[in-house]
């Protein structure tokens, strides 16, 4: 089926006439970013994020052919909350990216029981140094609002959270907006991954990017595409 291809110095645009071939077409290019990273290095780090956008690509990747067992999946942001929750982004891989062959696949969560959003932060960021870093791969989503990750553009701090040197694998989130604390990982872990995708769905996430990439004030998606040393692949659907 038709696919629309825009491209700027930021991103690459890929857009699909529906969301079945979308998630095709990205679990394709996920499972051979993984696959050549494996061959590469013997091991492939991939993050992805939480939200409700994912499930159907989560599902399509967990049965791609690849060495899941050589794979550490990790979250690119969480919510403060236990596995347990419907809230919680590490449930929502586990029922749906981590099953199949996937189900191979070392999962690395972010939560922690912790007295505070910044104890939290402060032991993933000790237990994840250890991770083989840079990302091979990194799923971003993205809200209305123009965040992505937990950058929501109400967080304490987001000039730290979008600190392109920061020495920070993890960090604590405070934003009104985003429900509950979060932790997410820094945007320079973010933006050294080999391959950067930004999965959106619908006409409203699309004239929310529209406008996150027109001048204006920056919201923060405008400035991991600015930050990013290469081009974000952009994958849409209506
Ligand atoms: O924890 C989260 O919510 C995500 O990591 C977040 O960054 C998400 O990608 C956007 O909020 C889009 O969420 P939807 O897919 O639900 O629109």
């Amino acid at each position: 089926m038709a696919r629309e291809q825009l491209n700027s110095a930021a991103y690459d645009w890929h857009a699909f006439s529906g969301r079945e071939e979308l998630a095709a077409a990205l679990a394709d290019q996920i499972a051979d970013k993984l696959t050549k990273a494996i061959a590469k290095r013997g091991t492939a780090l991939l993050a992805v994020s939480g939200g409700t956008t994912p499930a159907r690509l989560f599902a399509v990747l967990s049965t791609t052919p690849i060495a899941w067992d050589k794979v550490i999946v990790t979250l690119v942001d969480e919510r403060f909350v236990p596995a347990s929750s419907p809230r919680s982004n590490a449930g929502l891989v586990a029922a749906n990216l981590l099953q199949n062959a996937a189900k191979a696949a070392r999962f690395v969560p972010l939560y922690h029981e912790a007295t505070s959003i910044e104890d939290a932060a402060a032991s993933d960021n000790a237990a994840l140094q250890a991770l083989p870093w840079p990302l091979d791969v990194v799923i971003l989503g993205m809200g209305g609002d123009g965040h992505t990750a937990s950058f929501f553009p109400d967080a304490d701090d987001l000039p730290v959270l979008l600190d392109p040197s920061s020495d920070r694998i993890v960090l604590p989130v405070h934003a009104a907006s985003a429900g509950e604390p979060r932790l997410t990982l820094s945007l320079a872990r973010i933006i050294d991954a080999g391959f950067i995708a930004l999965h959106i769905e619908g006409e409203d996430k699309r004239t929310a990017f529209d406008g996150a990439v027109a001048p204006g004030p920056r919201k923060p998606i405008r400035t991991v595409l600015d930050a990013a040393p290469r081009p974000v692949e952009v994958f849409w659907a209506p």
